[in-house]
C-alpha cells in the first residue's frame, strides 16, 4: 500500500519549510464574435507577461489593472501555457506530493480548449500525462533503486453527483477521507496505465461520457466539473520497500453562468444552479483560506471543494488557469473571474501541512486612467498632466476654468447613467447599451483630444503673457490628489461607513420596522418610481439624511452578516443569501442601486426598499443617524 511521507523525508530537511503558493495564470482566448468583430473591440487586453487591464464599468475612462503569475494573450499556444504553468509542478508528483491544475472561468471562455485541446493543439491534460511518463522513464534511468507505476481515474461532478467516467452508468459515489487524510472516492475505477497511448485509449472514449449540452453562449458547454486523477506510485526496490504516492488532479471546471444570458431553462437551469453553487462554495473556500487562522474552511459544502480539499490550501502544489473572453458581452463574467483569480492568488500551500498563510504582498487590482497608458504618455508629460485634469471633470469642479467641460461631463453623465441602467437590463438591451457605452467612450476620447488641443493653444497664448500663469499647470496640481484616489482596489472604493455603527439599530427595530413596512407597502405600489430613482418622496427628505441612509444601506450590503442583511426592510432570508452570494462572486456593491442586480429585486422593489429603509431609520432615530 502506498504511504504518504513528509516532504522532509522525501526531499530533505529544507523541503519541509518550503511554502508552495497557488500559481495563478490568466489566459485570454481570441475574439470569436464574427458579426461585430473589431466594431467595439475587446474589453480586456494584456499589458505584459504578467499583467492585463479591463475597462472599468464604473468609469469608462479608466481601466482596472491586474497582476498575476502569468498572463497568456490571445496568441499564446498550448505549449507555452504548459511550459510556464504546468510542467514545473509535475516533478513533485513523482516525489510523492500532490499537485493540481484547474481551469476556471465563465462558460465559453476556453477552459475545455485549454485542458483538452484538439488533435492539432493538444491541451494541458495530454501534455501533462506525456510528461509524467517521460519523467518516470528518466528517473528510472537515473536511479535503479526506485520504480514508478502510473494509474488513472476519471470522474465528473454533475448536479452534485460524483459519476465515474471510466464506468458509465455508475451511480453517485461517496467521497471519504482515509486515515492518512487522503481524499478518496469509494468505488471509483482506477486503471493502471503503462504508456501515453494506453492512457489515450482509455481517456478519449471516457471524455465522450462527460455531460455537455448546447447553451446560448457555447454550443458544446460542459455541464459538469471533470476531474482526471493521475496517481504515481514510487516504490523502493529493496528493503524496506518504501512506497510514496503522488496525485495529480487535472480539473476542467464547468463555467460560471449568468442565466439571464445563457437562456437556460428547465434541466439546464437546474444544472446551472448546481454549477454556480459549487463555484460559489469554491469562492468561499478561497476566502476562508485567505483569512487563514483556525476558522472553518467550508470544503464539505460542495462535492467539488471536498474533492479539491487536498489541492487548495492543503498539501498540493496548485495551479489555476483562469480563462477569460475578450468580448464585451462577457464583460461582467470576465470581471468576476479576474476578481476570483486575484483572491486565489493569495492562498499559500505548504506541502503536507494543512495550513494557509496569506502572502505578504497581496496583488490587488489597480485603477489607473486609461489615457496614461502607452509610450505616448511617457514621452508627453505636458499632455498627460492636462489629461489628468480632464479626468477630473466629471467631479464637477468648475473653478478650474477648463474649456470643453460641459460637453465632456454631459457625455460622462450619460455614460454613467447608461452603465447604471445596464446593470438591470436583460441580455439584448444590455448588448445594445454596451454598444452605446462604447460609442460614448469614443466620443469622450474625441472631446478630450479637442480639449487638449484647445489647452495647448491656450498655453501658447498664455506663455506670451508672462503676467498670467498658464491655467493648465494649476489644473495638474489640483488633479494630483484625486488621481491618487484612483489607485485604490476597485472593490473597496465606496465603503465609507464602518459596519458596526450601522447595523445595531436595525436589528433591534423589528416590531416598529414591521409597522413601517406595512404602512409603506400599500402606498408604495402606487408611488414606486422607475429605474430605482427615489422619486417624489426623496425630494421631501433632507438630502443629508438621504445620503446618510444610502451610505448605511451600502455598508450593510457590503459587510452585513446574514442577520444584519435580514434586518433591512423587505429583505428576507432568500434575498439576504443572494446578496451574500453576489458579494462573494462580484465583490462589493458600489452603490445601493446595484442591489437591482440581485435576482428578484426589480426597480420597483428596489424603490420600495429604499423608501421603507430610509423612512424607518428616520422614524427610529428622528432623523439622527450614527455618524458615518
Ligand atoms: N485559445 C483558443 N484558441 C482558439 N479557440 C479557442 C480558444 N479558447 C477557446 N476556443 C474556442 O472557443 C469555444 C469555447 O471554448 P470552450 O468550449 O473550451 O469553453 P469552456 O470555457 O470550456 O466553456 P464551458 O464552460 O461552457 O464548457 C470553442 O469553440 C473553442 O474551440
Amino acid at each position: 500500500m502506498a504511504q504518504r511521507v513528509p516532504v522532509s523525508e522525501a526531499c530533505g530537511p529544507a523541503a519541509s519549510k518550503r511554502v508552495s503558493r497557488v500559481r495563478v495564470a490568466v489566459r485570454l482566448r481570441p475574439y470569436m464574435e464574427k458579426q461585430d468583430k473589431k466594431a467595439e473591440g475587446p474589453c480586456v487586453r494584456g499589458l505584459g507577461p504578467q499583467s492585463l487591464e479591463i475597462v472599468n464599468w464604473r468609469n469608462a475612462t479608466e481601466t482596472l489593472q491586474y497582476q498575476f503569475d502569468a498572463f497568456h494573450g490571445e496568441q499564446a499556444s498550448q505549449q507555452e501555457i504548459f511550459l510556464s504553468s504546468v510542467k514545473p509542478v509535475l516533478p513533485h508528483v513523482l516525489s510523492g506530493q500532490n499537485a493540481s491544475v484547474f481551469a476556471y472561468g465563465p462558460t465559453g471562455a476556453g477552459k475545455t480548449h485549454t485542458m483538452l485541446g484538439n488533435p492539432e493543439e493538444p491541451g494541458l491534460i495530454p501534455r501533462a500525462v506525456r510528461e509524467v511518463f517521460s519523467l518516470a522513464t528518466e528517473r528510472e534511468r537515473e536511479s535503479a533503486d526506485w520504480t514508478y507505476s502510473v494509474g488513472m481515474s476519471y470522474l465528473e461532478i454533475y448536479n452534485e453527483k460524483v459519476l465515474d467516467l471510466l464506468s458509465p452508468g455508475s451511480t453517485d459515489l461517496p467521497i471519504r477521507e482515509d486515515k492518512d487524510r487522503n481524499i478518496v472516492v469509494q468505488g471509483l475505477t482506477h486503471m493502471p496505465i503503462d504508456s501515453f497511448s494506453h492512457f489515450h485509449a482509455l481517456f478519449a472514449p471516457a471524455s465522450l461520457n462527460r455531460t455537455t449540452a448546447s447553451t446560448k453562449l457555447n454550443q458544446r458547454s460542459s455541464r459538469s466539473h471533470a476531474i482526471l486523477l493521475i496517481k504515481v506510485v514510487r516504490s523502493l526496490k529493496s528493503p524496506p520497500y518504501r512506497q510514496q504516492m503522488g496525485k495529480l488532479y487535472l480539473v476542467d471546471l464547468a463555467g460560471s453562468e449568468d442565466n439571464r444570458r445563457t437562456g437556460n431553462q428547465g434541466l439546464r437551469l437546474k444544472e446551472s444552479g448546481a454549477i454556480n453553487l459549487s463555484l460559489f462554495t469554491l469562492s468561499k473556500v478561497v476566502d476562508a483560506l485567505n483569512v487563514g487562522g483556525a476558522g472553518r474552511v467550508p470544503y464539505r459544502d460542495s462535492k467539488l471543494t471536498r474533492l479539491l480539499q487536498d489541492s487548495l490550501g492543503g498539501s498540493a502544489h496548485s495551479v489555476m488557469i483562469a480563462n477569460i473572453a475578450p468580448e464585451y458581452k462577457y464583460y461582467f463574467d470576465t470581471f468576476s473571474a479576474l476578481n476570483f483569480a486575484a483572491k486565489s492568488k493569495l492562498i499559500v500551500n505548504r506541502p503536507f501541512v494543512r495550513e494557509a498563510v496569506p502572502s505578504c504582498a497581496p496583488t490587488v487590482p489597480v485603477k489607473r486612467p486609461r489615457d496614461e497608458q502607452g509610450p505616448r504618455a511617457a514621452s508627453e508629460p505636458h499632455r498627460k498632466r492636462s489629461k489628468e485634469g480632464a479626468g477630473d471633470e466629471h467631479d464637477g469642479d468648475p473653478g478650474q476654468g477648463r474649456p470643453c467641460s460641459p460637453p465632456v461631463s454631459s457625455v460622462l453623465e450619460r455614460l454613467l447613467a447608461l452603465e447604471k441602467l445596464m446593470m438591470g437590463s436583460p441580455e439584448r438591451e444590455r448588448l445594445k447599451l454596451l454598444k452605446t457605452v462604447a460609442e460614448s467612450r469614443k466620443e469622450i476620447q474625441e472631446l478630450r483630444r479637442k480639449q487638449q488641443e484647445l489647452e495647448s493653444r491656450a498655453l501658447v497664448i498664455n506663455t506670451s503673457d508672462k503676467a498670467v500663469p498658464p491655467f493648465h499647470r494649476k489644473q495638474s496640481t489640483a488633479a494630483r490628489p484625486k488621481k491618487q484616489q484612483a489607485v485604490v482596489p476597485p472593490l473597496q472604493v465606496l465603503q465609507p461607513v464602518p459596519p458596526t455603527s450601522v447595523c445595531k439599530p436595525l436589528l433591534c427595530a423589528s416590531v416598529k420596522s414591521q409597522q413601517v413596512t406595512k404602512a409603506l407597502k400599500g402606498k408604495e405600489n402606487k408611488q414606486a418610481g422607475s429605474c430605482g430613482s427615489e422619486g417624489d418622496w426623496a425630494s421631501r427628505l433632507d438630502p443629508t439624511m438621504l445620503e446618510r441612509s444610502r451610505q448605511q444601506i451600502l455598508s450593510v450590503l457590503n459587510t452585513g452578516t446574514l442577520r444584519e442583511l435580514k434586518g433591512l426592510q423587505l429583505i428576507g432570508d432568500k434575498k439576504a443569501k443572494l446578496i451574500q452570494g453576489w458579494r462573494e462572486i462580484h465583490g462589493s456593491f458600489a452603490q445601493v442601486e446595484d442591489l437591482q442586480r440581485i435576482e428578484g429585486i426589480t426597480a420597483k422593489r428596489f424603490s420600495s426598499f429604499l423608501k421603507a429603509t430610509t423612512y424607518l431609520w428616520a422614524t427610529l432615530r428622528g432623523g439622527e443617524y450614527p455618524s458615518a
